[in-house]
């Protein structure tokens, strides 16, 4: 499976609408891809509190419109970051949308652990309850978001769930960069899976981003890593490294606590 990241640069002087187009052109360049993967909240800015209301949109807004009719013209498999969902009953919800190469909604996932303490997402937004994993022809992806990465218990669900490879989709600051590395590649270490870690690049109010969007293997090796501008990054999975690995080194199958019996765990 050949994945491509588009770690996209995220600015205040763009509008929503023109980045919208700008990003999906960017997703139609990536037609041999395979699986094409977009940061968080890049529509609007993870940290653009201000626009969060006035830029929220349904489940079939503005976004997923464009974003399908992109992934339908490259043929590819589209995790389209995250947008500020809002809810029939009015909640926000910063939510991932995978799309099918034939653009039809694949998965959702609300994000369940809102950044920012006792301001900003973390009061603008409510939790999702429940994990998402899509299957590929190749791989399992298992969804998580930014700040879901310091919780460690939510990819161990994902793995249960089956899971081969992460796909994370961030707004990282880059004052934390080196937490950002090192969390990605402790989770694809742990969980003996792939980790595909998009994350914005540029300045958007007042915060820098990470950039250095990063693939992973199941080792913990570094297979790619991106700058700190925009940039593809381009990669080829193999489908039997997960299992070569959990055969090889099967740590997971020593876990002692919090184990469901009986659920899969490699594949
Ligand atoms: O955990 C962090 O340091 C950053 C998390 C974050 O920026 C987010 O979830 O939006």
């Amino acid at each position: 499976m050949r994945a491509s990241l588009i770690q996209i640069a995220v600015h205040d002087g763009e509008s929503v609408v023109s980045r919208r187009s700008r990003v999906a052109e960017l997703v139609r360049e990536q037609s041999g891809s395979d699986l094409v993967v977009l940061p968080e909240l890049w529509p609007v800015g993870a940290f653009a509190y201000e626009l969060f209301e006035t830029e929220a949109e349904p489940l079939d807004g503005p976004t997923r419109e464009v974003m399908a009719q992109a992934a339908r013209d490259a043929g590819v498999w589209l995790h389209a970051g995250s947008i500020v969902e809002r809810a029939g009953d009015g909640s926000l919800y910063n939510t991932a949308l995978v799309l099918s190469p034939e653009g039809e909604l694949a998965a959702t996932y609300r994000k369940i652990h809102r950044f920012g303490f006792d301001q900003g997402e973390a009061v603008l937004m409510a939790a999702g309850d429940s994990l998402t994993t899509v299957e590929l022809p190749e791989q399992t992806l298992g969804l998580a978001t930014c700040y879901d990465l310091r919780f460690p218990e939510l990819f161990r669900g994902l793995v249960d769930n089956g899971a081969t490879a992460f796909v994370v989709p961030a707004g990282w600051p880059a004052r934390r960069r080196a937490h950002w590395t090192l969390l990605n590649r402790a989770r694809a270490v742990e969980d003996q899976a792939y980790v595909l870690a998009c994350c914005s690049a540029g300045t958007h109010a007042g915060v820098e981003q990470a950039g250095h969007s990063l693939v992973v293997d199941p080792w913990g090796e570094v297979l790619a890593e991106a700058g700190p501008g925009e940039e593809v990054l381009t990669v080829d999975l193999d489908p039997k490294k997960v299992p070569e690995t959990r055969e090889a080194f099967p740590a997971l199958k020593d876990r002692m606590l919090g184990v469901r019996r009986g659920a899969p765990r490699s594949s």
